[in-house]
């Protein structure tokens, strides 16, 4: 069939773990201004047209964070998705530069048992059990 308006295709985000060397993740506070404001989620964001994933990670932890990572350091660790959306999740365990939050109201390292009792975005839960998962079975 051709011709006819489907839905708008799901938009495609990633989204980055970083992970000190005590299994501490990184998570940064959503500005109170914009969709989800206030919220705890995980550095990353939308993926230009065209553009590889993992660079696309790369960019936006330059932007958020002030680091510097290589696509081939940022490892698939999970995935969630709604209908509008699909999340992609790297783990990423090396980095150059001082975490900083640039955009964000505040950054927290905590260990991802903890980060569920944060308040996040719905889908961001879900990445953080299958990190969870992934850790206690040394996996990643
Ligand atoms: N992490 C996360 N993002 C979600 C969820 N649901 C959802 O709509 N989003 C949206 O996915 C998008 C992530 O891209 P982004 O981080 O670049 O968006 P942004 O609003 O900060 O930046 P922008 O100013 O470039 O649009 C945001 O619009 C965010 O609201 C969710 O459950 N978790």
């Amino acid at each position: 069939m051709t011709g006819a308006a489907g839905p708008a295709p799901a938009l495609l985000v990633v989204a980055a773990a970083l992970l000190d060397p005590l299994d501490r993740v990184c998570l940064q506070q959503r500005p109170r201004d914009k969709r989800h404001g206030g919220l705890w989620e995980f550095p990353g964001g939308k993926v230009e047209p065209g553009e590889d994933p993992a660079a696309a990670l790369c960019r936006e932890l330059v932007e958020e964070l002030g680091v510097a990572v290589l696509p081939n350091d940022c490892v698939p660790c999970g995935f969630a998705a709604a209908p509008e959306l699909v999340i992609l999740l790297y783990a990423v365990r090396r980095w150059e530069g001082t975490v900083t939050g640039l955009e964000a109201e505040g950054v927290t390292w905590l260990a991802p048992a903890m980060a569920t009792g944060l308040a996040m975005p719905p889908l961001d839960y879900p990445l953080v059990r299958q990190l969870q998962q992934l850790l206690v079975h040394r996996i990643i």
